[in-house]
C-alpha cells in the first residue's frame, strides 16, 4: 500500500504571513489542498496523512468545509521540528511504501510522483534532486569565501519515498540538528540514498516571492 505523510506542522516564519503559508492561496486555493491533490491524483486510494499543528486544526476543518474540499486524508499532530511531525504520521503508517512530502511543495507533478515510487520499489530509499544553476561559494567567516565545484551537489526536493519499514527504524533516532529532511535520517541510519531527477517547478513556498512563482507555474 502506498502512504504519504504530508508535512504541515510548520509555522513560516519566513514568509512572514499571519497564517502559516500551507493555508494561503495559490491560484485560488490554498496551498495544502493543492498538496493533498497532487497525492489523490497520483494514486486515488493512497492513505494520505497530513500532519498539523493543534492549533490549526480548527481552522484546516473550517477551510474545507468553505472549499468543499473532500479528498479523504487523517490528520495528526505536527511536532516541535519536522523530524518531530514526520515521527508522528509515521504511528499511522503500516507495511509498504511511504513518502514524506513537504506541505508547501503542492507543484509536484504525478508523473514525479510516480517516478519515486516506482525507483523505490527497487532502491527502498528514493529522493528527487536538481542540478545547481548558480555559481557556489562557500562562506568561511564574515568576509571570506571561496568558490566550489558545483558539480558535486545537488538541491534536494520531496517527496522522498521509502519502504515503510525502512523509514520506521530510521526514525527511531533521536533528534539531530543535521536531519533537514528524511534522506539524512536514513542515511544516518545506513541505508543508501538513489536520487531520481526532481523538477525545477517543484519549488518549496518559502518566501513571498515564491507565491508569485507560484501564480506563474500555474499560468494565472
Ligand atoms: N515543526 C514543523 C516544521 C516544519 N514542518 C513542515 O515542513 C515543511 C518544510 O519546512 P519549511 O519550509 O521550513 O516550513 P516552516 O518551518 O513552516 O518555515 P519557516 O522555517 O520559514 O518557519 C513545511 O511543509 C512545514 O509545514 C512541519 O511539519 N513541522
Ligand atoms: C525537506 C526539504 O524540503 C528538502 O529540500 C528541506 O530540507 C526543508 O528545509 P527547511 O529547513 O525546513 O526549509
Amino acid at each position: 500500500m502506498n502512504n504519504v505523510i504530508i508535512v504541515a506542522g510548520g509555522k513560516g516564519l519566513r514568509m512572514g504571513s499571519e497564517l502559516p503559508k500551507q493555508f494561503l492561496n495559490v491560484g485560488g486555493k490554498p496551498v495544502l489542498m493543492r498538496t493533498i491533490e497532487a497525492f489523490y491524483n497520483f494514486d486515488k486510494s493512497i492513505r494520505i496523512i497530513v500532519a498539523l499543528s493543534a492549533s490549526y486544526r480548527e481552522h484546516w476543518s473550517k477551510l474545507c468545509k468553505g472549499y468543499g474540499f473532500s479528498v479523504y486524508h487523517e490528520v495528526v499532530d505536527g511536532g516541535e521540528t519536522r523530524f518531530h511531525s514526520v515521527k508522528n504520521g509515521l504511528e499511522l503508517v503500516g507495511e509498504g511504501w511511504v513518502a514524506v512530502h513537504d506541505a508547501v511543495r503542492p507543484f509536484a507533478s504525478v508523473s514525479l510522483l510516480k517516478t519515486c515510487f516506482d525507483a523505490a520499489k527497487e532502491y527502498k530509499a528514493v529522493i528527487p534532486v536538481i542540478d545547481v544553476t548558480d555559481s557556489l561559494r562557500e562562506i568561511d567567516g564574515e568576509n571570506d569565501s571561496k568558490i566550489v565545484d558545483r558539480s558535486k551537489y545537488r538541491m534536494v526536493q520531496t517527496p522522498q519515498v521509502f519502504e515503510s519499514v525502512l523509514l520506521k527504524k530510521a526514525y527511531d533516532a533521536d533528534f539531530s540538528e543535521y536531519f533537514t529532511d528524511d534522506s539524512s535520517v536514513v542515511e544516518a541510519y545506513g541505508h543508501a540514498i538513489h536520487l531520481v531527477e526532481g523538477e525545477r517547478t517543484n519549488i518549496k513556498i518559502t518566501t513571498p516571492f515564491d507565491l508569485d512563482l507560484g501564480e506563474v507555474i500555474l499560468g494565472k
